[in-house]
């Protein structure tokens, strides 16, 4: 492989920014590939993939070529080096690869792969907080394939499409999709690609949503023309499928904080044809005290740490603090002890998220279930998904009955 300067500048521009200014690798990335048209996808997928690269292996590299945060300019140039000289990709005579030590990087990087939080590339409290909850060899098989490049999973939005069709338009569209087992509206793309400028995508004949994420919906048993109260909505990724297994029957109403995020919800659900959700931001607890007892079924797909979802945003491993994690868990029980009261007698709760601590799930079910708030409600079923089990994002749910 041949590197060209300016896509290796323009991952080392994006790498500056998510990695000494804060910003979030997908939402830089997205800036950076728009910064040259000329770019073709075999460019663009450089860079994306070069940028997760470093991202996601930032420690081990960082170690490996002896540079500390906040990097300079040549600094991030060799975590370049490190990683092209990783990959076995020939360096050119630039000035900014000058003196890189390929030998030396080889053996480093093969003492450094013996210890866990080098290997997989973690913040050492993290690990720790993983192995206590987890144990080691749970974690460390889990972390391992977490640190994997996420397959690229479609919906198929059945208001519109059956699998089978979508398979063949996306087929017209040059993009080639399988089907996976125990996954009935899913199809995996066989190769990664940029699936929002087909007019298969346009049409909303899909979504993009992970395999795991593709369980939650159906985990909550709705039928046509029922009352579904979804609590945490955001864009709307599990309303929209909520409305597809309802057939567009009986009523979704969509709950966020966000309300530029419900706006993005309306957005998506126009173009998939779901035309039984309403949205309402919750700007204080009114909102929630109305619907008290008047759903069939409630979802919380609660704000989490997002240690399911690495392979996703490699970057959430840096910007991840073992405060957020105790402000997160304590939001979680809060939305849960005030949400279920929105549940109707003989109705049913599922409370999701996508991490794989138990801190963040079953335990919360648990201290629910224990509380004033959850002594109506008993568990009827729970989906504990790893990602080094599944082969997908790490998830967990739980659904409730309430008397
Ligand atoms: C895991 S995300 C939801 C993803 C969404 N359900 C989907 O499938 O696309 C969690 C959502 O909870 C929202 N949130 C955070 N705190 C909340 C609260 N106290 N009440 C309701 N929603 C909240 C966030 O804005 C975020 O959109």
């Amino acid at each position: 492989m041949r590197l060209h300067r300016n896509l290796v500048f323009a991952v080392v521009d994006t790498l500056n920014l998510v990695f000494n200014e804060g910003k979030y690798a997908d939402k830089e990335l997205a800036n950076t590939l728009k910064r040259d048209k000329r770019w073709g996808s075999r460019d663009r997928s450089f860079i994306a993939e070069t940028v997760y690269d470093i991202v996601r292996w930032k420690r081990l590299y960082a170690a490996i070529a002896e540079v500390k945060e906040p990097y300079s300019r040549p600094n991030l140039f060799r975590l370049f080096a490190v990683w092209a000289t990783l990959k076995g990709i020939a360096l050119p005579d630039w000035k900014q690869l000058e003196d890189t030590p390929t030998r030396r990087i080889k053996g480093k990087f093969d003492e450094l792969s013996q210890i866990r939080v080098y290997r997989e590339s973690i913040p050492d409290w993290l690990d720790q907080v993983a192995v206590q909850e987890m144990g080691e060899e749970k974690w460390s098989k889990e972390i391992a394939s977490l640190n994997k490049t996420a397959p690229v999973v479609l919906r198929t939005n059945k208001l519109k499409i059956d699998s089978k069709n979508l398979r063949d338009l996306l087929f017209q569209e040059e993009i080639e999709a399988r089907s996976i087992q125990n996954y009935p509206d899913a199809l995996v793309l066989e190769e990664r690609t940029n699936v929002f400028k087909t007019q298969a995508f346009k049409n909303g004949f899909f979504e993009v949503q992970d395999a795991s994420s593709q369980l939650v919906a159906p985990f909550l048993q709705v039928e046509p023309g029922m009352r579904v109260v979804d609590t945490c909505a955001g864009a709307g990724g599990k309303s929209l499928h909520l409305a597809a297994l309802m057939e567009n029957k009986g009523q979704i109403i969509a709950l966020d904080i966000y309300g530029n995020k419900l706006k993005e919800l309306k957005r998506r659900a126009k173009r998939a044809g779901a035309h039984n959700i309403e949205t309402r931001t919750i700007e204080n607890n009114k909102v929630i005290k109305k619907l008290h007892q008047k759903a069939d079924r409630v979802l919380i797909d609660a704000p989490c740490s997002g240690l399911g979802v690495l392979s996703r945003n490699p970057d959430t491993k840096w910007k991840l603090q073992p405060e957020f994690l105790d402000e997160i868990k304590s939001v979680q029980r809060e939305i849960l002890n005030n949400y279920s009261k929105i549940v109707k007698s003989g109705g049913k709760l599922v409370y999701a998220t996508c991490s794989i601590l138990p801190s963040e799930n079953q335990q919360q079910v648990e201290f629910f279930l224990n509380s004033e708030a959850g002594k109506d409600f008993t568990l009827e079923d729970q989906k504990i998904i790893l990602s080094y089990e599944s082969g997908y994002d790490g998830f967990y749910m739980a659904r409730l009955i309430k008397k």
